[in-house]
């Protein structure tokens, strides 16, 4: 079964959060929790959003150096949410050392949150990443490079854009994660975001999940927006 559109709850706190939940009534759905959301409510409003029925990817890109990264990373494996992401750009040994806190961290008889890396942001075009970054490659290549960089270091799949999704299961594996923001409806604006996909587009190309935020959140009718997204993504 497919993986369900991960929505992201962009909000600056827990009462708007609500008052676009409650679009939804009773039903399950799989969030992000991204830094705006967590550093204004903290775990509480993790604690309250799973006893709502709702699966949690928690979005604080770490990215810093290893033993940093293995202490924060033992911190949110007690916060028992589904998934957590870093910055690959960290390098691997950041990266073993994110993997073995979140697996130390791990209360005993409960499920490691899947751990996935960042290779480059969805807003980053490939001239901006080019000039910027000094990579003198193609966009494409970076990514597949930093994909295999988390692969090697144990992971359990990346954040990419759809357009490399594809690309990236022919070259790690079938089941390493191509978790793909950067989605819009068609028609919709593309915001800030450069690698831009449609769900449907995504499906087709690779994407094992999509997360969507603005198509959905910023919609007049959410929960028709929501479910636009699922059937595109839930075709074939
Ligand atoms: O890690 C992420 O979730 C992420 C990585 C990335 O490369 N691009 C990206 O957009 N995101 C997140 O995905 C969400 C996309 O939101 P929308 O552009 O509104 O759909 C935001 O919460 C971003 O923080």
């Amino acid at each position: 079964m497919r993986a369900k559109p991960i929505i992201a709850l962009d909000f600056s706190g827990k009462n708007e959060t609500e008052q676009f939940l409650q679009h939804f009534d009773h039903e399950s759905l799989y969030v992000k929790v991204g830094m705006e959301l967590f550093y204004k409510e903290g775990p509480a409003l993790l604690v309250w959003l799973k006893e709502l029925g709702h699966e949690i990817f928690l979005d604080l890109k770490l990215h810093d150096i290893p033993n940093t990264v293995y202490r924060a990373m033992k911190v949110l494996a007690s916060l028992e949410v589904e998934m957590v992401n870093i910055h690959a750009a960290g390098g691997m040994e950041m990266m073993s050392a994110a993997l073995k806190g979140l697996v130390e961290g791990t209360v005993t008889g409960k499920k490691r949150p899947e751990i996935i890396a960042v290779t480059q942001l969805t807003s980053t075009s490939e001239v901006q990443m080019q000039r910027e970054q000094l990579i003198d490659h193609p966009l494409k290549d970076s990514v597949l490079h930093y994909a295999r960089l988390a692969f090697l270091s144990g992971l359990d799949g990346v954040v990419c854009s759809a357009l490399e999704a594809g690309a990236i299961r022919d070259e790690t594996d079938a089941n390493f994660l191509r978790v793909t923001p950067g989605i819009r409806l068609a028609g919709h604006s593309a915001d800030d975001q450069k690698r831009i996909v449609t769900p449907k587009r995504a499906q087709e190309i690779g994407s094992t999940h999509i997360v969507v935020g603005r198509s959905i959140t910023r919609a007049k009718d959410p929960v028709a927006a929501y479910q636009e997204v699922k059937s595109e993504w839930e075709m074939n």
